[in-house]
């Protein structure tokens, strides 16, 4: 097996559920393939018990909608499916109605970095209904998991208060892919650099690293392989110090810290990876100062996630810098986000917009219809509010009402003239890019800047206040009367 070579060069068009190619060929039957539709793409609940989200993954899939196109491969091997009575799955004119296809849709997306909300589209995709369907599978692939990581990632930053968290997750994340994935969402989230080598390269993230326990196992005592390590890089110390005993490790790193000064080199630390992290990091602390190492800091790795990050900030650990692997890069304690993504609208035969509803026994599972957009309002520079609400009816100078779409009895009422901005920016028009691609530094920029921007009841790890999220009083309008038309059909 050969795994890309460039991520994502080669053709992923068949990176779907085979359930999205069953109804493309079913559609294309039904002659229904080219009816225009909007889809919407929206989580329901923020991950980790936590208040907010961080939306990532925008740029893989604006990589993925301009090379959505089935190579020659790709359309053999489906040529070549069989159905049970051993006859092709799809006829060869459909195998070449999706040769000729190319991707036309209009996308609209909240830009990465941004904080996000349940029951808000982070994307809205508008075309041909077999292109928006055929979307469905590799759009929330991406987003489900980078937007997961990303939100891990903040969440851990702003425990850590602003010191640097590394993140050194790749040796236990899900597979390759995932790895790469994770990386750049952590960077993304709030990390400082990872320690993926791999993830550097592609995406210009910063990487660093210390050493393993088996650098200084290899020598015959630790100081021999502090000194030897101080040799190679003497740019590069953090010397991990709990090997064999953490008092003694500190010892031989403050020793070897000073050859590197009478040499005009600076030790840049020391990292402790077991045992109580509060009480060793203290100690170093202290015995670093004593010898004059004050700039010298304090990196703690070894299972850690926001809460002990909270917890040791709690005890007045003298930790600077935080090494996190498992725990971001797998989202230990919520492996999926549960994004879905939902038809809303559909245009028909005389070219007007319907809009879609699915009616659920479970009222959080019923979807928000019609073509929407989300406008944040700001108050004093704080974000107070976000409503959903149909394009075509902006209901700015009134001082729209909002409505909770799971509860209609809480209500809010946004002021006029607060500044606000509109959250879904246009990504593809007719299949074209219009959207200059930020770079990387730019989008972790933008995670911090917009977390600021938000009270911090909405940030602390556990029963954070909730953002009011509503629907503008048309659309609520819009969504009760169809729910209760389906429910009388
Ligand atoms: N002061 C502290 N308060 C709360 N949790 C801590 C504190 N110090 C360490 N921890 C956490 O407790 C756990 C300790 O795990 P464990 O007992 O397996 O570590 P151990 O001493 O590391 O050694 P090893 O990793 O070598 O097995 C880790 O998750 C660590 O981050
Ligand atoms: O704990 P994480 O958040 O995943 O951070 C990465 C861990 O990976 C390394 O050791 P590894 O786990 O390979 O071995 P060790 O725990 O036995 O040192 C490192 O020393 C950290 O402890
Ligand atoms: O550089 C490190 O210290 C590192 C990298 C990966 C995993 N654990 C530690």
């Amino acid at each position: 097996m050969k795994i890309t070579k460039d991520l994502y060069q080669g053709s992923l068009a068949l990176l779907t559920d085979f359930y999205q190619l069953t109804m493309a060929y079913a559609y294309w039957k039904s002659g229904k393939t080219e009816q225009e539709a909007v889809f919407n793409l929206f989580f329901r609940k923020n991950p980790f018990q936590g208040g907010f989200t961080i939306a990532a993954g925008l740029d893989y899939v604006i990589d993925y909608c301009r090379n959505f196109k089935y190579d020659q491969n790709d359309l053999d091997y489906l040529r070549n499916m069989k159905g049970k009575s051993g006859e092709p799955m799809f006829e060869d004119a459909f195998i070449n109605y999706l040769g000729d296809m190319k991707f036309s849709c209009d996308i609209d997306a909240v830009e990465e970095g941004t904080v996000v909300f349940p029951n808000t589209p982070l994307i809205r995709v508008k075309g041909p209904l077999v292109q928006c369907q055929l979307l469905e599978t590799p759009l929330l692939n991406i987003l489900n998991f980078q937007t997961l990581i990303a939100t891990k990632a903040a969440r851990i930053t702003l425990a850590a208060g602003g010191e640097d968290v590394l993140e050194f997750g790749l040796r236990r994340a899900q597979g390759i892919d995932g790895a790469l994935a994770a990386s750049r969402a952590a960077y993304i989230g709030g990390c400082s650099s990872t320690s993926n080598v791999m993830a550097g390269k592609l995406f210009g993230i910063p990487v660093s690293g210390t050493h393993a326990h088996s650098w200084i196992m290899s020598f015959d005592t630790e100081l021999e392989a502090f000194e030897a390590y101080a040799e190679a890089m003497p740019d590069n110390c953090v010397f991990l110090v709990d090997t064999y005993d953490t008092y003694t490790g500190l010892l031989n790193a403050i020793k070897v810290g000073k050859k590197l000064q009478e040499r005009g080199k600076q030790m840049v630390g020391v990292r402790i990876d077991s045992g109580d992290l509060a009480y060793y990091s203290n100690m170093a602390r202290e015995m670093l100062d004593s010898a004059g190492f004050h700039e010298a800091k304090v990196v703690a790795s070894n299972d850690l996630d926001e809460y002990l990050v909270f917890s040791l900030k709690v005890q007045e650990a003298s930790i600077n810098v935080w090494g996190i692997g498992t725990k971001l890069v797998t989202a230990y304690d919520q492996p999926a986000l549960g994004a879905v993504y939902k038809l809303a609208a559909i245009k028909d035969q005389q070219g007007n917009w319907e809009p879609k509803l699915k009616v659920s026994q479970q009222t959080i599972k019923i979807n928000i219809p019609g073509f929407q957009n989300v406008r944040r309002y700001y108050r004093k520079g704080v974000a107070s509010a976000d409503m959903i609400f149909l394009e075509d009816q902006q209901n700015e100078e009134k001082g729209p009402l909002i409505i909770d779409p799971i509860d209609p009895t809480k209500r809010k009422k946004i002021d006029i003239g607060l500044e606000s901005e509109l959250l879904l920016k246009p990504i593809f028009r007719h299949g074209e890019k219009v959207y200059a691609r930020p770079e990387i530094h730019e989008i972790k920029n933008r995670t911090k800047a917009n977390l600021e921007r938000f009270d911090k009841a909405h940030k602390r790890l556990v029963n954070p206040h909730i953002y009011p999220v509503g629907l503008e009083e048309s659309l609520f309008n819009l969504k009760t009367n169809l729910v209760l038309k389906a429910k009388n059909q």
